[in-house]
């Protein structure tokens, strides 16, 4: 909604270490009850942008905000346990000596009575009730988790950071943690900022993916958006393979075998890259040398030769050496389609699904 306060927000917030600015003016803001998942690959500064929101590690500049109201600046710094920020870290486990509900426990005030309410309530929330009394030792690895959540949330977080929470358990265990998580999350109203290295996650649980590289944020928005409009080369490649043609602008067109694509403002001479996911890509059979005939749709076919296929469960990937070039290409198809290593085959790609970016280096 317009003009709602933000529940967190963090502008030009800034970190070096030995003179590399390792958080480089990163600026976000998370809605109350809303999930935003900082991705990027291992040392792009997610770990240090969480701690210090966190605030157990200070900026060099910039500020954070919580419901409006400035935490942390050059002049404030509200100590980490007045923040009223839950934490939930892969490495986070729960205490080993205490009980579930002790645990849960751990962070509430007052009386016995209303905190023995809040743990079963936060107990109810996660299915765990039944184990209230029971010892960390006796439960799954997913139910450990799980009450670990229940003891974020049991003092009323106004934000949870949640560092790579999943990426102990196992793959099956992990998309219904994370399902069960999410409930609960968005249930309890509060603003999520959750790290992780993997598309598949963030795309999972994220309202809203801010994309990170080299300490920056690189692009920012609903999943759908920065899947479909990634703003350049590695953005797609972060999700997924990619092919990747070369060609050269000449009136902001470029030539390819695969066709003609357009390359509005660039300059004429400038190398582009078109990038295209192999799932993009339809396979057709030769017929005696030649191919389809072009579309609007798929463009001009380009043959290529089978270097490899396999199958991969939902699809099968099929590897090609192009005539033309002798760059290999990798397609993807629904179900078992598994061709012979030499087999002659013709691609074409789905004009509406590529992206033309300007070449890098
Ligand atoms: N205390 C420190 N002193 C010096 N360099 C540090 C310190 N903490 C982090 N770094 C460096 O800052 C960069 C970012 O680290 P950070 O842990 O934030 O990355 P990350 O994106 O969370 O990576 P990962 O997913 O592997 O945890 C890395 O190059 C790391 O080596």
């Amino acid at each position: 909604m317009t003009g709602q306060t933000p529940r967190l927000e963090i502008r030009n917030l800034t970190r070096r270490f030995e003179g590399r600015a390792v958080v480089d003016h990163v600026s976000l803001s998370i809605l109350p009850g809303q999930v935003t998942c900082l991705l990027g690959p291992s040392g792009c500064g997610k770990s240090t942008t969480l701690r210090m929101i966190a605030g157990v590690e200070n900026q060099d500049a910039g500020e954070i905000l919580v419901d409006g109201a400035v935490i942390c600046d050059s002049h404030t710094h509200v100590p980490a346990e007045h923040r009223r920020i839950g934490l939930m870290f892969q490495d986070f486990a729960l205490f080993p000596h205490l009980s579930v509900a002790d645990n849960v426990a751990f962070g509430l005030t007052g009386p016995a009575a209303e905190r023995r309410a809040r743990v079963e309530t936060m107990l109810d929330r996660v299915n765990l009730r039944r184990f209230i009394d029971a010892w960390p030792h006796e439960l799954s690895g997913g139910e450990q988790q799980r009450v670990a959540l229940a003891r974020a949330l049991a003092p009323g977080p106004r934000i949870m950071l949640m560092d790579e929470p999943f990426s102990g358990l196992d793959n099956r265990l992990r998309d219904e943690i994370r399902d069960t998580t999410l409930a609960v999350l968005k249930d309890s109203g509060t603003a999520v900022l959750l790290v992780t290295h993997e598309p598949d996650e963030a795309m999972r649980m994220a309202d809203d993916i801010a994309l990170m590289r080299d300490g920056k944020i690189v692009q920012q928005g609903a999943p759908y958006n920065i899947y479909n409009a990634p703003v350049d080369r590695e953005a797609v490649a972060f999700f997924s393979d990619v092919n990747v043609i070369r060609g050269t602008v000449q009136g902001a067109l470029t030539e390819t075998p695969f066709g003609q694509f357009l390359a509005p403002g660039v300059a004429d001479g400038q190398a582009v890259d078109i990038v295209i996911r192999p799932q993009h890509l339809k396979i057709d059979f030769d017929r005696n040398g030649s191919g389809p005939l072009a579309t609007v749709q798929d463009g001009t076919p380009a043959r290529g030769v089978v270097v490899r296929a396999r199958f991969m469960g939902n699809e099968s990937l099929v590897e090609f050496r192009m005539d033309h070039d002798g760059s290999l290409i990798k397609a993807t198809v629904p179900n078992v389609f598994l061709p012979k290593p030499g087999k002659p085959l013709w691609l074409t790609i789905r004009r509406d699904r590529c992206f033309v970016f300007p070449a890098a280096g």
